[in-house]
C-alpha cells in the first residue's frame, strides 16, 4: 500500500504544500488542477519539483462533465481531455480522475457513458494514460459507485477504471459491502475522507467539512475494510476538503494526515487481521486506566496562593521529591505536584506560560507499548536526563507543548512515589473533605486545533468522542466535546476558543497558548464535602438566582431542594442516566479554576447546559468584559 494526499487538503501554495507532505512521509500526492494553475511554474517544473521532494504524482484531477454529452459538447470535450493529456504527460501523471457528469445537458444512461470511456480510454493507452472514473455524490445521472463501476465494466477498457471515495458512498448511505465484489485490478484509486454528520447539502457538506479518517462520524474503517476485501493493494489517499485546513498549519495538517492513515489501517487490522497490503502493525490503543497525577509548574507567589486553595479543598501536603522543589498534595486518589524548581521542563514551561498544568501523568497498562504506538503515530517523544535517584518514566509532548507522562503498574515505574518522594508527617492531620478521584481535565485551545487533539488522544488511547457541543460564551462559541474511555476513568474535555474575547479564548492568549483550564474533582457527597470546604475558608463561585428560578421550572424541582442548591452555589443537570452536581472554585491568575462534581446513578454529561452560567459568573469575577470593545 502507497500512502497519498491531495494538495487541496493543505494550506499554502504548491511548494509549500509539498514539503509539509514529503515532510510528514506520504509517498506521493494528487494535483488539484487549481494548485496547478496557481502555482508560476511549467508543469514540467512543478513535476521536477514534485519528485525532489520525494515525492511521485499519483493522480491528477479532477476532469469534470465528460460523460454522456450531446455532439458537439462531445467532441469538445474530447478535445479538452486531449489537452489535459498532454498537461500530464508534462507532469509526469499517468492517472487522472473523472468525477460524473453534473451539467445539465448530460444525456445520461449506462451505455452512452461506457461508450464514451471506451473511446477516451483508446485515446489514453496511446500515450500510456488510465483514466479513473468517480461518482460524486451530488451528480447529474450517476452519483452511486455502484453505476460508476457498471460503468466501467462495460466500457471494458484495461486503462478505464473505477475511482472510490469514502465520502460520496458515505455520505449517501450506500452499503460499502457492494464494494467486496468489484476485482482490484478493476479499482485504480482509493480517496480518503470523513466527515461529521451534518444534515446539509452533499455538495455543501464534502466541499467544506470533509476532515480526516477518524475526525468525523463516518464509517471510513468499514469502507476500507472493503476496499481491502477485494485485494486492492495500491494507494491510499487523503482527499480532504476542509476550510480550517485551508486556513491551517501545513505542517500540522499533514501530519495529522499521516497520524489519521496509520490509525485507519490499524483500526482495519484489528477487525480482520493481518491484511498483507498493509505496513508492520502497532501496539493496540493504550488502555487508560486513570489520571496519576496533574503537575504545575509555579513560581514562589502562585505557588502559595495554589497552596492556599489546595489546602482550602481539603488536599494535604503528603510527600516532598527528594532532591527537586516539588511538593505532591494529595486527597484521595488525587495527587496534584508542585513544581518550583528552578531547572528543567517545568521551569522552561512558567518561564514560557507562566503558572498552570505543564505535565499530566496517565496511568495506563503498558507504559512501553503506549509510547511506541504513540512513536509510530508521529507523537514527539519528551526525553529529559533523570536526576540521581529519579526514574526515567515514558513521556510524550501533548496539548501547548505540555508533557504526558505514562505510568503502568510494573516495575520500576509503579514505585515511582516511594522512590523519588519522602512521605511528609502531617503536623496536625488534615480533615479531608472527600474528594477520591479526578473526574476530568479540560484543556481550552484555539477551536482550530480541536480536531487535531481529538485525533491525538482517539488514536494513541482506547478512547472515543462525544459529540460536538456549541456552548455559549456572552463574547462568542465555544465548541465543546469529551474525549472518554470505556468506564469513565479517563475523560478529558477540548474546549476550543473562537476568538479571544470568550473566557476560554481569553485564558488561551494571557498564558500564550493552549492548556489545562479547569480540573474537576470528584465526591461521592457534594454537600458533606462543601459542609467541609466550608470550614476551610473555601468559597464557591456566585451563581445568578435567576439560574436557580430556572432549575425549578426545568426539572420541577421543590423548594428545600433548590434552597440547598442555591445556598451552596451548586448547579444541577439530569440525564436518563442520573444527576449531576456541581460546584465551582473562584478563578485563579488568568482563568484557571477546579470544580467539584458529584455524578449520582448513570450521569455521563459534564453539565454542559449549565456552562453557560458558569462562565457569565466567572467573567463577572475576572472583571471581562461580556462584549467586544471597540
Ligand atoms: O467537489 C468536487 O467537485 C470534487 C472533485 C473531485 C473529487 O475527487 C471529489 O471527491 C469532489
Ligand atoms: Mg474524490
Amino acid at each position: 500500500m502507497k500512502t497519498g494526499i491531495a494538495t487541496v487538503s493543505i494550506s499554502g501554495d504548491l511548494r509549500e504544500k509539498l514539503s509539509a507532505i514529503a515532510n510528514a512521509g506520504f509517498d506521493g500526492i494528487e494535483i488539484f488542477e487549481n494548485d496547478f494553475l496557481a502555482f508560476e511554474s511549467s508543469p514540467a517544473d512543478v513535476g521536477k519539483m514534485v519528485r525532489d521532494h520525494g515525492l511521485e504524482i499519483q493522480l491528477f484531477q479532477p476532469f469534470r462533465d465528460f460523460e454522456g454529452m450531446p455532439e458537439p459538447a462531445r467532441s469538445r470535450v474530447f478535445d479538452r481531455a486531449e489537452r489535459k493529456f498532454d498537461l500530464m504527460e508534462q507532469l509526469g501523471a499517468d492517472l487522472v480522475l473523472i468525477c460524473s457528469n453534473v451539467s445539465p445537458m448530460a444525456l445520461g444512461g449506462i451505455d452512452r457513458a461506457a461508450a464514451d470511456f471506451a473511446e477516451l480510454g483508446e485515446r489514453a493507452a496511446k500515450r500510456g494514460l488510465r483514466v479513473g472514473y468517480e461518482a460524486l455524490a451530488w451528480g447529474r445521472h450517476i452519483n452511486d459507485h455502484r453505476d460508476a463501476w457498471e460503468i466501467v465494466r462495460r466500457a471494458n477498457h484495461p486503462n478505464v477504471g473505477l475511482i472510490l471515495d469514502s465520502f460520496h458512498t458515505l455520505s449517501r448511505g450506500i452499503a460499502v459491502d457492494s464494494i467486496r465484489s468489484i476485482p482490484a485490478d478493476k479499482i485504480f484509486f482509493v480517496q480518503l475522507a470523513d466527515a461529521p454528520l451534518i444534515d446539509m447539502d452533499l455538495l455543501y457538506w464534502s466541499r467544506h467539512f470533509r476532515n480526516m479518517p477518524g475526525q468525523g462520524d463516518l464509517d471510513v474503517t468499514g469502507f476500507t475494510r472493503a476496499v481491502l476485501a477485494t485485494g486492492y493493494s495500491d494507494v491510499f489517499s487523503l482527499e480532504i476538503f476542509n476550510d480550517q485546513f485551508r486556513g491551517g498549519s501545513p505542517a500540522s495538517i499533514a501530519l495529522d494526515g499521516k497520524r489519521s492513515l496509520s490509525n485507519l489501517m490499524d483500526a482495519v487490522q484489528r477487525v480482520d487481521g493481518p491484511v498483507a497490503a498493509l505496513t508492520a502493525r502497532l501496539p493496540p490503543p493504550a488502555e487508560v486506566e486513570g489520571v496519576a497525577f496533574v503537575e504545575f509548574a509555579v513560581g514562589e507567589a502562585e505557588s502559595d496562593d495554589l497552596v492556599a486553595i489546595l489546602s482550602a479543598l481539603g488536599f494535604r501536603h503528603a510527600a516532598r521529591h527528594r532532591a527537586k522543589d516539588i511538593d505532591v498534595w494529595q486527597q484521595g486518589e488525587i495527587r496534584i505536584l508542585l513544581n518550583r524548581d528552578r531547572e528543567g521542563f517545568a521551569h522552561s514551561s512558567y518561564i514560557v506560560h507562566g503558572a498552570g498544568v505543564c505535565d499530566i501523568g496517565l496511568r495506563l497498562d503498558n507504559s512501553t507499548e503506549a509510547l511506541e504506538r504513540a512513536k509510530a503515530l508521529g507523537a514527539k517523544v519528551f526525553e529529559q536526563a533523570p536526576g540521581p535517584g529519579e526514574l526515567a518514566i515514558p513521556a510524550i509532548r501533548g496539548l501547548g507543548g505540555s508533557i504526558l507522562h505514562f505510568i503502568d503498574g510494573s516495575a520500576p515505574l509503579s514505585g515511582v512515589w516511594e522512590l523519588e518522594f519522602e512521605a511528609v508527617d502531617a503536623q496536625s492531620p488534615v480533615e479531608e473533605a472527600g474528594l477520591t478521584r479526578l473526574d476530568h481535565i479540560a484543556q481550552t485551545m484555539d477551536a482550530s486545533e480541536m480536531l487535531t487533539w481529538q485525533l491525538f488522544y482517539n488514536s494513541l488511547f482506547a478512547t472515543r468522542k462525544t459529540p460536538t457541543l456549541d456552548v455559549v460564551d456572552p463574547a462568542g462559541l465555544v465548541r465543546s466535546l469529551a474525549i472518554e474511555n470505556s468506564d469513565g476513568s479517563f475523560r478529558f474535555t477540548l474546549n476550543g476558543a473562537e476568538n479571544q474575547r470568550t473566557l476560554a479564548g481569553h485564558f488561551i492568549a494571557e498564558g500564550f497558548g493552549s492548556a489545562a483550564q479547569h480540573i474537576a474533582l470528584q465526591s461521592n457527597d457534594i454537600f458533606a464535602t462543601l459542609a467541609v470546604l466550608k470550614t476551610r475558608g473555601f468559597v464557591p463561585l456566585a451563581i445568578s438566582p435567576n439560574y436557580y428560578d430556572d432549575l425549578a421550572a426545568r426539572f420541577g424541582l421543590d423548594d428545600g431542594f433548590l434552597e440547598q442548591l442555591s445556598a451552596s452555589g451548586v448547579l444541577y443537570d439530569r440525564d436518563e442516566g442520573g444527576e449531576f452536581y456541581q460546584v465551582y472554585s473562584q478563578t485563579y491568575a488568568e482563568g484557571f479554576f477546579f470544580e467539584i462534581v458529584e455524578r449520582r446513578g448513570g450521569y455521563s454529561g459534564y453539565g454542559a447546559a449549565n456552562a453557560p452560567f458558569r462562565i457569565a459568573a466567572q467573567k463577572r469575577q475576572l472583571r471581562l468584559p461580556s462584549m467586544p470593545r471597540h
